[in-house]
């Protein structure tokens, strides 16, 4: 029985279309007649068995029972439908041939159980020839079937291997939905992993200068007429690291390679300065020629001015030249003191420079006499505020002035140096002198991403932070606050703001208090109204001031001439004031490195300190979440009753209206 039309080619003949037709037609009418043969055959074996059976077995019935109820008719076989057989159309092919297969296959399926039931009946007539007979009818049959079955089962694998190529070994595109993607575990570069670890806690971990290996004699003695006689666990730490790194001479580092660039993480006030100003200038005092061999860049003119005096301080008597480079001078000024001109060529007339980041890449880019081809220290204060101000390139810009500087000075041309790459025999004569770059902040980002940008060789990590988690760096990053550190938070409402910071220095006789405000208009309007209100030596630090301004202002405030210094960030990072013992978060700062850099303004070189933080109702729960996220050892509730403010409310009210007069007075002034 054909299941479908084959057109097949019949050689030359074939041209004639008429024959080729007929001979097509008697093809299939030769193979219906056998079909029918065969089929009347196995019909009439079946009715003599069947007859037999009857009379043998008395109606046995159960088996015809059986049979109906599996839906086969047994009595089929008696009328047996005339099934018509036609090519089918081939458009049907796909939709029809598949249910039609389906259909035969279940149909040859039931025959097959059919033909088991007539099996059994057999072995019960025990007639042999007619069980040979039909045996070999149905082996006829079940050969027709098989190649029926096989010829099903190919065309279904054919149509299979059409529709879905996996039997191929080709992989289903698609299902992404259903894997599960795996989350890849990060996990930080083993110098961030594993830091060398700093003692936290100054005032149990005081090291003698003596005990510290590598420090030279005159510096001892420098630092005891400083009054210091120990040195804090970060000092003693970083100090014989770098010393490490020249102990061979500014050339070459250890065992003749280029020296690892160091990053240091420790808590605010725990002596970073020192840390890498005692090895820096032991490293120069045996210089001979004066050139640009230290570069320290920080974030604001403030903490360059106090990284310079410090530097200054510890190069008196070594012939050392600190300059600044902060803008507190104007740029011709500083160019002068950077280098002079001698029978047409330049000399540089600094060996340590302190610049912040503009005025450093104005002088680079404007100062012929400024050559940064001899540096060997790139040092780095507050060294993650200097990588989110990246912005302003100055680091390409540091780079490129030491491995391409426009002028090249003959004595240099010898070890004129070339950008780190790969260490090769020829890279490694002759000896160039190597830039090592020191990072220190106490808030410095474990981002791998973010140091990236630094370009660090072969970096060694030196952090009072331990624990933080190898597997998911992405967690909230945890700092170290000062050992002598107590931190509360203060509930409140906006209005009752200016009251408490008055009741805190009036009636508490916290003084001095350094203040910040989120804005430097918040700032301005907190001071005029303290001033106003009377009875507090008050006074504002912010860009509102000029620098000279804001100089003498830290001053009196250092010298306690001022009571309540009401800040913004300006004075928050780095800024060194001896003797602050409170510190107060007038508006909650939005980060974190904020909070901490703020509130390290006191509690500084192992002393203790307090820090007060206003927070609204709703600014509550998410920032005493993030303090304690950040490694807090805890922030404590301190409630004032309303009770204590009362009396100060009738004078407040009035100062509030004389506040109003005065800021409208500043606007018009300014719109003269
Ligand atoms: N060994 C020491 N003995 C006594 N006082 C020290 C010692 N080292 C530093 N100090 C003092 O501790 C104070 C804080 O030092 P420094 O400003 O270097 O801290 P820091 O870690 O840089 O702080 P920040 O992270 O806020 O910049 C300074 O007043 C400094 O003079």
């Amino acid at each position: 029985m054909a299941l479908f039309f084959i057109n097949r080619y019949l050689g030359d003949e074939g041209d004639d279309g008429s024959s080729n037709e007929s001979r097509a037609k008697a093809l299939l009418a030769k193979l219906q007649r056998k079909a029918k043969v065969k089929e009347q055959q196995s019909l009439s074996c079946q009715e003599e068995y069947q007859s037999k059976t009857t009379v043998e077995n008395d109606g046995d019935t159960s088996v015809k029972k059986k049979r109906k109820n599996k839906g086969v008719n047994l009595d089929e076989t008696k009328h047996p439908k005339k099934r018509k057989v036609s090519p089918p159309d081939p458009e049907e092919l796909s939709e029809g041939d598949n249910a039609r297969k389906k259909k035969d296959r279940k149909k040859m399926q039931l025959t097959e159980e059919d033909k088991g039931g007539m099996k059994q009946t057999s072995v019960h007539n025990k007639n042999r020839n007619l069980q040979e007979a039909a045996a070999a009818d149905k082996t006829e049959l079940l050969k027709n079937d098989d190649e029926m079955v096989e010829k099903i089962q190919t065309d279904q694998s054919i149509q299979d291997t059409e529709t879905s190529p996996s039997q191929t070994g080709f992989t289903i595109l698609g299902g992404f939905e259903k894997k599960i993607i795996q989350k890849v575990q990060r996990v930080l570069p083993k110098w961030l992993a594993e830091p060398d670890v700093i003692q936290r806690d100054i005032t149990s971990n005081l090291v003698p200068i003596s005990d510290v290996p590598g420090i030279c004699t005159k510096l001892q003695r420098k630092l005891e007429s400083n009054g210091i006689h120990h040195l804090f666990p970060v000092q003693a730490e970083v100090i014989p690291a770098i010393l490490e790194s020249v102990s061979h001479g500014l050339l070459i580092g250890r065992g003749g390679y280029k020296p690892r660039d160091i990053c240091v993480s420790a808590p605010t006030g725990s002596g970073k300065t020192l840390a890498f100003v005692i090895p820096v200038i032991q490293a120069l005092m045996e210089r001979v020629v004066c050139e640009v061999r230290v570069l320290a860049v920080l974030p604001t003119k403030e903490l360059a001015q106090q990284v310079g005096k410090v530097f200054s301080s510890y190069a008196e008597g070594n012939s050392l030249k600190v300059v600044m480079l902060a803008g507190q001078k104007s740029f011709a000024t500083e160019q002068a003191s950077l280098s002079e001109n001698r029978g047409g060529i330049s000399h540089s007339l600094a060996d340590i420079v302190v610049a912040t980041p503009g005025r450093l890449v104005d002088h680079i880019n404007k100062n012929d006499g400024f050559s940064l081809e001899h540096l060997r220290f790139l040092i780095i204060d507050e060294a993650d505020r200097m990588i989110d101000s990246m912005h302003q390139s100055w680091l390409s810009q540091v780079t490129k002035a030491v491995y391409r500087p426009r002028r090249v000075s003959e004595a240099v041309s010898i070890f004129k140096r070339t950008e780190p790459a790969p260490i090769t025999a020829a890279s490694l004569s002759p000896p160039q002198m190597p830039l090592q770059k020191l990072l220190f902040s106490a808030t410095l980002t474990q981002n791998p991403e973010k140091l990236q940008q630094l370009g660090l060789h072969q970096p060694r990590l030196f952090s009072s932070v331990h624990s933080r988690s190898t597997t998911n760096p992405e967690s909230q990053e945890r700092f170290n606050f000062p050992q002598g550190l107590t931190e509360y938070y203060v509930p409140c409402t906006l209005s009752k703001k200016p009251l408490l910071i008055l009741h805190f220095i009036l009636r508490l006789k916290f003084s001095p208090i350094l203040c910040f405000t989120n804005s430097r208009e918040a700032a301005h309007r907190l001071y005029l109204l303290v001033h106003l209100f009377g009875g507090v030596q008050a006074a504002e630090f912010s860009s509102r001031l000029s620098p000279n301004e804001r100089k003498r202002t830290l001053k009196e405030f250092e010298q306690g001439k001022i009571q309540l210094l009401i800040s913004t960030d300006a004075a928050a990072r780095g800024i060194d004031i001896n003797g602050v013992k409170c510190v107060v978060n007038y508006d909650a700062p939005q980060f974190i490195r904020t909070y901490i850099h703020r509130v390290g303004r006191t509690a500084r070189a192992g002393k203790s300190g307090l820090a007060f933080t206003f927070l609204l109702g709703v600014q509550e729960n998410k920032f005493i979440q993030m303090v304690k996220d950040a490694g807090s050892p805890g922030i404590h509730k301190q409630i004032v009753k309303p009770g204590n403010l009362k009396s100060m409310e009738p004078c407040y009210q009035q100062t509030l209206l004389e506040l109003g007069n005065t800021i409208k007075g500043e606007k018009a002034k300014k719109r003269v």
